[in-house]
This record gives structure tokens, sequence and C-alpha cells, in this order.
């Protein structure tokens, strides 16, 4: 690595990168996830029991809606596959957030699922967990274009304590083990905010990596 990046740890498991990607690897992953939103199945705005979502979501390797995954689209058709580039980018990911300390899950995992969640100015994404996977192995989330405040929260409860981030262009997330089931989500998003160098001249883009643990359809 080339520069020192800054590492935090917000509570055990979940650390956070800021700017993991260079400016031109967030230009080249704005690109794909253009593409990737073109494809089938892309940039769907999903209803959950709360009402219609304001994001609007891609998945790559499997399909999500709420609350489950699928391997094939609703309308039959197969889901765009899990990039390698995703996977690779997974590894790199584990590394520079772990080090020699993964948590559990980490390292016998086996990523195979992306969702590309795109938010304009006024979306947002409430309190959840990520509880539709079979493994344990930590999520990958990286951020490209407008910054937001996420807020990562405990396992118990969608409320308090949580503790609000920013997360910026190219910053990395991850959470795993002790913090795999925290309650997180996003609360506002920052317009304009995004450096202009990254592709994305307007909204957020974040890409969540997972595990599903999943073989065949369920
Ligand atoms: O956009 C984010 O940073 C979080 C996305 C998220 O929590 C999800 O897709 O489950
Ligand atoms: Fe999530």
């Amino acid at each position: 690595m080339l520069f020192e990046i800054p590492r935090i740890e917000i509570a055990p498991g979940a650390v956070h990168l800021p700017g993991w990607l260079d400016p031109g690897r967030q230009r080249r992953l704005v690109d794909t996830c253009r593409s990737w939103a073109q494809g089938p199945g892309g940039l769907h705005q999903h209803r959950t029991r709360g009402g219609v979502m304001s994001v609007r979501m891609t998945a790559l390797g499997w399909y999500w809606r709420p609350y489950r995954y699928t391997s094939v689209l609703p309308d039959g058709q197969p889901v765009q596959p899990f990039p390698q580039e995703l996977e690779q980018l997974a590894r790199r990911a584990l590394a520079d957030a772990y080090g020699d300390t993964p948590p559990d899950g980490a390292h016998e995992a086996h990523y195979d699922v992306a969702l590309v969640n795109f938010y304009d100015s006024t979306a947002r994404m409430g309190m959840h967990q990520d509880r539709d996977e079979r493994s344990d192995a930590p999520v990958i989330s990286v951020s490209l274009g407008d910054s937001c405040v996420f807020r990562f929260g405990n396992t118990e409860t969608r409320s308090r304590p949580y503790t609000d981030i920013e997360l910026g262009s190219g910053d990395l997330f991850v959470f795993g083990g002790p913090t795999r089931m925290a309650h997180h989500g996003v609360v506002r998003i920052h317009p304009n905010t995004a450096d202009p160098r990254c592709g994305l001249a307007e909204g957020r883009l974040n890409i969540t990596i997972r595990a599903t643990g999943f073989d065949t359809d369920t």
C-alpha cells in the first residue's frame, strides 16, 4: 500500500477505512455499476413491510428481495453473475480491515452475492439487520459518490446505542464477528459532496458484498 490508510474500529469486528479506493478505482467501479444497473434485474425499488424502498437496487450472483434470496429473477431470467472483481475486492477488504486477526467466518467465506444500491439525494435506508444469509462471513460495503450518514447500531434493537459515521466516496466499511448482526441504516445523503473524479455527478452508490452460505435456491 502506497499510503497508510486510517483504520477506525467503530465496534468489535466493525471497521471503517476512509478513502480505501483511490479516485481512479472509484471511477472504474462507478462505470461498472452503471453497466450492471443496465443489465437484467437492474435498479429495482423493492417493497418491504414499511413501504416502497427509496433505494434502487441491482443484485449480482443471487437476487435479493425482502426478505429472501432467490437464484433467478422474478420473471425467471438468470441473475447477473457474481463478478470475479468483487470476489477480489472482498478478499482485499478483509485483509486491509482485519489483517492477521479476521473474525469468525472470514477465512472460509465464499462471497457469492453483491447488492448495488443507488441513493438519490432524498433516499435513505431504515435500520435493519443483514439476516437473510446463512453464512456468518463479514459484510463488505464500499461507498461511491455523495457522502452519507451511516448509522451503526447494536445487535439487539433498532435504536440506541448507535454510532453515526460519515461514509464518503471510496470508503470501505466491514462488519463481522460480534457485530455481524448489528442493526444499521443510512440516515441521510449529503448532496453534492462527491469528488468529481469519482465519476458520479449526483447521488450515492453502495456495494455490499456478502456470502449467502447457500448451495442452491432456497
Ligand atoms: O448503503 C449502505 O451503506 C448500507 C446498505 C445496506 O445496509 C444494505 O444494502 O443492506
Ligand atoms: Fe444492510
